[in-house]
């Protein structure tokens, strides 16, 4: 069956059908996304992850190219308008976005790509990808994912608080994903979204 896909220029073409997979980790901040995010990378090293592009400045340890193509405002704007973004959002005063070439060529060559990002991304996703797998990361109190968020050390006071109130915003949208897992027990959380993609995956490939 031919599938209709969007191209770099926002126009669509007919394409043959794409045979991996996408899945969307998404989830207020804090909530423990990467950290769950590189425990499933080191079980599965044949997942890809889709490494963002973003206007934030990097924290102490983070790799450009790695952890996030870090940009300026600017050269986002560009890739937004050269279509190269398969999605983007402005999130606490930055932008994020995912880059669209490496995800489609990844899909094509049959793997399954993970994308980790804040929910108007997700929504975006979703609604070009109605086939993704999309997991929302609750954490199991406001309190908790505060803690953790002052733990990492990483934000500012006013950025934190910003983060808070999105999270609110972000978790009253848990139920439009496909799955909700609660990141308290951290090998259970893993556990759950493990069992999650590997389920999609043999169900992909008995119907495929
Ligand atoms: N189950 C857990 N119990 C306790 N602490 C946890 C748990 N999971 C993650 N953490 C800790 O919470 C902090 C935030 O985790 P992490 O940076 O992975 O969150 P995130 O959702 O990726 O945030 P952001 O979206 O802002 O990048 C880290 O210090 C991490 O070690
Ligand atoms: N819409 C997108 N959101 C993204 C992307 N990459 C990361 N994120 C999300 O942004 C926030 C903040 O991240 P931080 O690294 O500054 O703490 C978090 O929720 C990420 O999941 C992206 O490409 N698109």
């Amino acid at each position: 069956m031919m599938q209709v896909i969007s191209t770099k220029s926002g126009a669509t073409t007919k394409e043959c059908p794409p045979t991996g997979k996408l899945i969307i980790l998404t989830g207020p901040s804090g909530v423990g996304k990467g950290t769950l995010m590189r425990s499933l990378l080191q079980r599965h090293p044949d997942l890809h992850y889709s490494v963002s592009v973003t206007t934030r400045s990097p924290r102490p340890g983070e790799t450009n190219g790695k952890d996030y193509y870090f940009v300026s405002r600017r050269e986002f704007e560009e890739l937004v308008a050269a279509g190269e973004l398969l999605e983007w959002a402005e999130f606490a005063g930055n932008y994020y976005g995912t880059p669209r070439e490496a995800v489609i060529n990844q899909i094509r060559s049959g793997k399954r790509v993970v994308l980790e990002i804040e929910l108007k991304g997700a929504r975006q996703i979703r609604a070009s990808y109605p086939n993704a797998l999309s997991i929302f990361i609750l954490p199991p109190s406001m309190s908790e994912l505060e803690k953790r968020i002052r733990g990492r050390a990483q934000d500012s006071d006013e950025a934190i608080a910003r983060r808070l109130r999105r999270a609110q915003e972000e978790i009253t949208a848990a139920d439009e994903f496909n799955l909700k897992i609660v990141n308290d027990d951290f090998e259970r959380a893993l556990n759950a979204i493990e069992a999650a993609i590997l389920s999609e995956h043999s169900l992909a490939r008995r119907s495929g």
